[in-house]
């Protein structure tokens, strides 16, 4: 099938090389030009494992291409995905102006019969409003399909290529087997239903998953109030099938782009027909609390923290991507800037982005995590990069001014800490007896 998708973020270049990867014919549009340049010349914009080596190869295959002539892409298409993107407005409402712009120019530019799918996540009736959006600009023929999509971040590539489910909302019987078979190559498990269902079916499973979150996290509080083992509540929890064992590990809370917007989205849809949904309110603030025990921990093990060094591990919302987009890092610079602290960042892949955004005289910028740790009177791990998990705490203990860590996502075992001589803090366990009581070290 030839395909245009209109917006080459995460979600649209990635399911433009999966498409091409399935023998499709390919057009990613997006409207920043750098953004398509840098694509033509095979340079991902996005840190995503595997994802340039997929990219060579279905352009060498001359089944993708980038553009920034949407006109031209949505001429030669039979399928048009519209995948831009749907930011908060300052209300937590979805902000739809891209989706009308993109909707505007796919109008003006029909020259015969299209599909029209949208994979970008919107309020429900946002279909219909493209419909008539698009209505209003041409006289062609056209239908309007929903196809929310549920990859990750960091692990978009194989999410995409292999989904445990794909959604397909439509209100024409007659795509049914035109979109079934597009989405076959990649799994038998599709679900059809009806467009306004498959747009909450989107919302609902993100909010789903956040409530989990900020379910364990809650459950990780008390927890270390009450002496049990949050990770060993969580295991025990997983083997009841009917909980599942995912998204039940505790730590800092969610970020991203997608769990804070579509969860805040969502309480305004709710709103908008006057529902106040109470849990999903109580899921938001639980989340934004929940970074803050990072602070409490670190107040709890020095004191005071004007003046003091801390090594901060990791700026990306989660493991695997470059992505800073709404990650709980930013809130604990921010906090630790204005408590005093002077602070050495260090992530893999994420250090660009973050410094492009927000730079202050108290940070300095490391080369690798030992570097950060170095002369430390604590580190906090924000973000669990496999990396991290590797490091050799003896080096650590070794190049730190206080051997204390945050582990603020709970990555190392009671097995690895027990002998370390770390002090050692985590999210939602028993404090593991410390090596010894550390001095309070100012400046
Ligand atoms: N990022 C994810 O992991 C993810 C996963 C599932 C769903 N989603 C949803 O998918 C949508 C896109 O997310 P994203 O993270 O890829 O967004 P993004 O903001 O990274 O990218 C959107 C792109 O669209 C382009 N664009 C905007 N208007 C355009 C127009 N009129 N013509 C051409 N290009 C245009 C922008 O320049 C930008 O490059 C959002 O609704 C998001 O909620 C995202
Ligand atoms: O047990 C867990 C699982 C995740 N997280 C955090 O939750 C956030 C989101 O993680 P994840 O869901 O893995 O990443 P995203 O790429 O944001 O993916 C979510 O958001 C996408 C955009 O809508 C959806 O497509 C995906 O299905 C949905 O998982 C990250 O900050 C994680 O650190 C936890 O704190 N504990």
């Amino acid at each position: 099938m030839d395909i245009a998708v209109i917006g080459t973020g995460y979600v649209g270049l990635v399911s433009g090389i999966c498409f091409a990867e399935m023998g499709n014919h390919v057009t990613c549009v997006d409207q920043d030009i750098n953004k398509i340049e840098a694509l033509q010349n095979l340079a991902s914009p996005i840190y995503e494992p595997g994802i340039e080596t997929f990219m060579e190869r279905n352009v060498q295959a001359e089944r993708l291409k980038f553009s920034s002539n949407l006109i031209e892409a949505v001429r030669q298409s039979e399928l048009i995905i519209i995948a831009v993107g749907t930011p908060s407005l300052p209300s937590g409402e979805a902000n739809l102006q891209y989706i009308e712009q993109a909707a505007g120019e796919i109008g003006r530019a029909m020259n015969g019969r299209k599909i029209v799918a949208t994979k970008s996540t919107v309020p429900v009736g946002t279909n219909e409003k493209i419909r008539q959006i698009i209505a209003g600009q041409t006289e062609q023929p056209f239908d309007i399909v929903s196809i929310p999509e549920f990859l990750r971040e960091g692990s978009a590539i194989q999410d995409t290529l292999h989904p445990d489910r794909i959604v397909i909302g439509l209100d024409n019987r007659e795509l049914e087997a035109t979109m079934v078979e597009l989405h076959s190559s990649f799994t038998d498990q599709i679900f059809v239903t009806d467009i306004r269902s498959a747009e909450m079916i989107k919302y609902a499973s993100n909010a789903f998953l956040a409530t989990k979150i900020s379910f364990i996290n809650e459950i990780s509080n008390i927890c270390e109030k009450v002496g049990a083992d949050v990770t060993e509540v969580a295991l025990g929890m997983g083997k009841d099938p009917r909980i599942g064992p995912s998204f039940l590990n505790a730590g800092i809370g969610y970020g991203g782009s997608c769990f804070p917007k579509d969860t805040k989205a969502l309480i305004q849809i709710a709103g908008n027909v006057n529902y106040e949904f109470q849990l999903l309110k109580s899921v938001v603030e639980v989340n934004k609390a929940q970074r803050y025990k990072v602070i409490e921990k670190l107040k709890q093990s020095l004191g005071q923290l004007n003046n003091t060094v801390i090594g901060i591990w990791g700026l990306s919302f989660k493991p695997n991507t470059d992505d800073i987009r709404e990650a709980p890092s930013i809130e604990i610079i921010e906090a630790l800037i204005g408590l005093g602290a002077r602070l050495k960042l260090y992530d893999p892949v994420a250090m660009g982005k973050f410094k492009d955004s927000f730079d202050h005289p108290s940070i300095t910028w490391c080369a690798n995590a030992l570097d950060a740790a170095a002369n430390a009177d604590a580190v906090c791990l924000l973000t669990d990069w496999q990396e991290f998990k590797e490091i050799s705490l003896s080096q650590l203990i070794y190049v730190m001014e206080q051997p204390i860590l945050i582990d603020g996502r709970n990555v190392y075992s009671k097995e690895q800490i027990e002998g370390a001589g770390l002090h050692y803090y985590s999210i939602g366990r028993p404090e593991p007896i410390p090596a010894f009581r550390s001095q309070v070290h100012v400046g």
